[in-house]
């Protein structure tokens, strides 16, 4: 088991080599973003934030009651601003919602927040791991459809094919993460234990544009 000295001394060669102390998971709806987020907060002891979180608390009503309420773009809105008052923040795994990406200005603030990490789950995996979950697919306005279709494989399908068009709108904007990987078939932590060991390894990609 690694010592607590041990552990520190990982989580600052990490934070010395980002140039601003933070980590941005980024990545397709349901890919695992928040279950690897906490894990690598963990491993690099760093604090959290999980913007849809942030999100619900501030409107104090859960995701699908801000969409049948407001709209998407009401939701939009509020995950802009919540995004905006971030830009103190320093030290933590910053986790957003699939769709934060999708307007410029929130792509512009967390790029500045520190390295930009694409958990690039493929759509089939994901669809197999939500695909009897019905309070997860209920929780997610974007695939809460899924749920009206009874039978398993025509459900799967479903799912995978509605994951496959959301990351196609979005794809050129997950592609200009510092850091892309795919995690099927591996838990959460060894996930969040990749994660670290590229951002020692110096796997970040610079060229990438923002
Ligand atoms: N490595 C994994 N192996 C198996 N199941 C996983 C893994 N990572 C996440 N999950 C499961 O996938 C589901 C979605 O995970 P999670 O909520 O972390 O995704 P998300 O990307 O944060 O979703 P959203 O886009 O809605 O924010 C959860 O049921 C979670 O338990
Ligand atoms: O794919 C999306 O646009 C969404 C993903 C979730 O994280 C939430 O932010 C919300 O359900 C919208
Ligand atoms: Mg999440």
């Amino acid at each position: 088991m690694e010592s607590k000295k041990s552990k520190n001394k990982v989580r600052s060669k990490v934070l010395n080599r980002l140039s601003v102390p933070n980590v941005i998971i980024v990545g397709g709806t349901a890919s695992g973003k928040s279950t690897v987020g906490y894990q690598l907060a963990k491993v690099l002891e760093l604090g959290v934030v999980d913007i849809d979180d942030e999100i619900e608390r501030v409107a104090a009503k859960p995701i699908h009651e801000i969409f049948r309420d407001e709209g998407e773009v009401g939701f939009r809105d509020q995950e802009s601003a919540i995004i905006k008052s971030l830009t103190p923040i320093r030290n933590h795994v910053i986790i957003t919602g699939a769709g934060a990406i999708e307007r410029d200005e929130n792509w512009e603030t967390l790029g500045r927040l520190g390295p930009i990490v694409w958990l690039a789950t493929p759509a089939a995996e994901v669809a197999r791991r939500l695909v009897m979950k019905h309070d997860e697919l209920s929780k997610r306005p974007l695939l809460a459809e899924a749920v009206r279709i009874e039978d398993r494989v025509e459900r799967e399908k479903y799912l995978t094919a509605k994951l496959d068009e959301m990351m196609e709108r979005r794809r050129h904007r997950y592609e200009g993460a510092e850091l892309t990987l795919s995690c099927s078939y591996v838990t959460a932590e060894t996930c969040a234990q990749f994660i670290k060991s590229m951002l020692l390894d110096n796997k970040l990609n610079d060229d990438k544009a923002r």
